[in-house]
């Protein structure tokens, strides 16, 4: 005879119980892992390691949870051990709501200290100061390229990168009542603007674009006047109040950002090789014919495949550039560390932003 509910529920709450048992002896662990890495001065957050206790656990899952539901799951548990070791914190674009915070959670779990700051100006100054060990900022939009400051940013910062997230990106029209009537002003950051353009355009022939500091900023001023309307996520709109007036706005369906994780070496020293990684680097070359193929060339030789490849103005007022190049691989890798080696003696100017491990 199949099992009564009550039956089932009891069963449930003894599980739960063991799971607790286990969970708070993990804890414990952690803790002593703690005090370990407190003696001899190592990193808190290790993600190699976390990367390698979820995948682990993935082989070896014969039961009914999903692989994805396997590693969101023990995301979670790690955070809450990792936060009883000492608790990170992450600086990112604010406020609660912008899709940075959901970046920093989807790679730090939810057991974080929040560090929301005004701009990526101030991401990296509490990342440098040390009011926060990590900052989350966005690199590049699917439908929009380059977030032009973060790599400026980057160019002169002490910070390394140690990681990537890359999110899909809904925007929502949002505002304190669930139609499009009587909207004269849509707030929001410049991306999201520019990522709804067509829609916005199309719908809202009228109303003003405004351009503020984040999409939750945008929500939240939208939430104080009923003429305005904000672009943001659903959950800017639940944290403020507001209905979506319509959803998913944006004009590519699958808009992507891609967040990198960056801090000082000494936080967290570049990680090593997991056989799926990326190396991000900015360069220049000397402004004559035919140097930025040579500069290539070295890749080619060496079997190395460049997965981005973007330029800023070096702002010398002479047209000259710097390159943001990404590379596949690990300067581990003897490859990767010839192809370097070759590109760096052709540059004017060569550092290394970051070796890591590449998002799913
Ligand atoms: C416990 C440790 O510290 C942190 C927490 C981890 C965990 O809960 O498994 C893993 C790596 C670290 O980010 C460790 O380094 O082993």
């Amino acid at each position: 005879m199949a099992r009564t509910l009550p039956e089932l529920r009891v069963l449930i709450d003894a599980v739960d119980q063991e799971l607790l048992t286990l969970l708070s002896r993990r804890a414990a662990l952690a803790n002593e892992v703690g005090e370990v890495k407190k003696l001899d001065g190592s990193a808190v957050f290790r993600p190699d390691r976390e990367a390698q206790v979820i995948a682990n656990l993935q082989q070896a899952n014969q039961g009914a949870l999903k692989s994805e539901s396997v590693a969101v799951i023990w995301r979670e548990i790690m955070s809450a051990c990792r936060a009883l070791e000492a608790p990170q914190r992450v600086a990112y674009l604010g406020p609660k709501g912008t899709f940075s915070e959901e970046a920093a959670l989807r790679f730090f779990g939810s057991s974080i200290t929040h560090v929301p700051c005004a701009n990526f100006d101030e991401v990296f100054h509490a990342a440098t100061a040390g009011s926060a060990e990590f900052g989350v900022i966005p690199v590049e939009n699917s439908t929009e390229g380059v977030v032009t400051r973060s790599l400026d940013l980057l160019l002169n910062s002490p910070l390394h990168i140690v990681g990537e997230i890359s999110l899909l990106v809904r925007h929502h029209l949002l505002r304190s009542t669930a139609s499009l009537e009587g909207i004269e002003v849509v707030l929001a950051h410049p991306q999201a603007l520019a990522q709804c353009q067509q829609w916005l355009t199309t719908h809202l022939p009228h109303a003003e674009r405004r351009a503020v500091s984040s999409n939750a900023e945008g929500a939240r001023l939208a939430a104080s006047n009923p003429a305005w309307a904000g672009i943001a996520s659903e959950r800017a709109g639940s944290e403020f109040g507001l209905h979506i007036a319509s959803h998913a706005i944006q004009d590519e369906a699958f808009n992507r950002t891609r967040f990198v994780v960056v801090c000082l070496p000494s936080v967290l020293p570049a990680p090593e090789a997991s056989g799926k990684d990326c190396t991000s680097l900015v360069v220049s070359v000397p402004n004559k014919p035919g140097a930025v193929h040579d500069m290539l060339v070295p890749l080619k030789l060496h079997g190395v495949s460049m997965t981005r490849f973007e330029s800023r103005p070096a702002r010398s007022g002479q047209w000259e550039y710097y390159f943001y190049i990404d590379l596949q691989g690990h300067p581990s890798q003897p490859h990767v560390a010839a192809a370097l080696k070759d590109l760096s003696s052709l540059c004017a100017f060569y550092k290394v932003l970051g070796t890591y491990p590449l998002a799913d």
